[in-house]
């Protein structure tokens, strides 16, 4: 298993230096990071701090975050993902991550869903030739983003199917994804090659694996047994210190 740490909330507590986060990844035997917002990141100082430490960058989120099921955000958003895939080839990510947006009062689902279709059609364009595919990203709407759009991860494969390009993924988040009731296998039955990249967290809390009642092991495994071979993105809230957590961690998902 190859971890990435998300060091909004890894290290967080530990480091209000950003770039420092990346140093005590690698001191905690993680493989990778990853982060959101990198418009607001100090760049050079990450630079620096991945070419000293040698982890690698999983994913950076694509800015900027604005409703792709809104026609009238597209222009606007591909503009960011041609910087965005700049950044991320700069830092060597191969996964941009992408969120649908809420879903629009006064628009039908079946006209958000084809604004969806239309936009990735585009960003593919936009990606083209980059190395760098974008992973559309269902969330849960129980608990964490209430008027989220796209909260079905079948939703989110077909619309990646309809796409139909390489450049187009989706990021499949376990905790999200439990928390919406749905079954791994299930869901990812048969497409599972179009998932670019994992996450997870436990539930209730949204903190470490181990901390509650998830079956977080079982969908690990069910991935990896079906060709996942990925990092698995550590996108938790720590209960306490980030070093405990991860021994939590890997004592519920194995160490790697
Ligand atoms: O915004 C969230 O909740 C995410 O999972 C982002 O990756």
């Amino acid at each position: 298993m190859k971890y990435s740490a998300c060091i909004e909330w890894l290290f967080a507590s530990e480091s209000p230096d950003f770039a420092n986060r990346i140093r005590l990844a690698r001191d905690a035997g993680l493989d990778a990071i990853e982060f959101w917002k990198w418009t607001e990141k100090d760049i050079p100082a990450v630079e620096k701090a991945l070419a000293e430490t040698k982890l690698s960058l999983s994913s950076l989120v694509a800015e900027p975050m604005i409703p792709l099921t809104d026609t009238a955000s597209h222009d606007a958003f591909l503009v960011g993902l041609r910087a965005s895939a700049e950044m991320a080839n700069r830092l060597g990510a191969k996964v941009l991550i992408a969120q649908a947006g809420d879903d629009l009062p006064g628009r039908t689902r079946a006209e958000q869903h084809q604004a969806l279709v239309d936009c990735l059609g585009h960003a593919a364009d936009v990606l083209a030739g980059t190395g760098v595919v974008l992973g559309l990203e269902p969330l849960n709407t129980l608990i964490d983003h209430k008027g989220y759009f796209l909260h079905s991860t079948v939703e989110g494969l077909d619309i990646v199917d309809e796409v139909n390009r390489p450049e187009i993924r989706i990021v499949y988040d376990i905790y999200h994804s439990l928390v919406m009731g749905e079954d791994t296998a299930n869901v990812l039955k048969d497409r599972i090659d179009r998932v670019a990249h994992v996450h997870v967290a436990d539930h209730p809390g949204r903190n470490e694996p181990g901390s509650g009642t998830l079956e977080l092991s079982k969908s690990l495994h069910w991935l990896f047994d079906n060709g996942y071979d990925g990092f698995v993105g550590l996108e938790y809230r720590p209960t306490a210190d980030t070093q405990s957590s991860l021994a939590t961690t890997f004592r519920t998902l194995g160490s790697h």
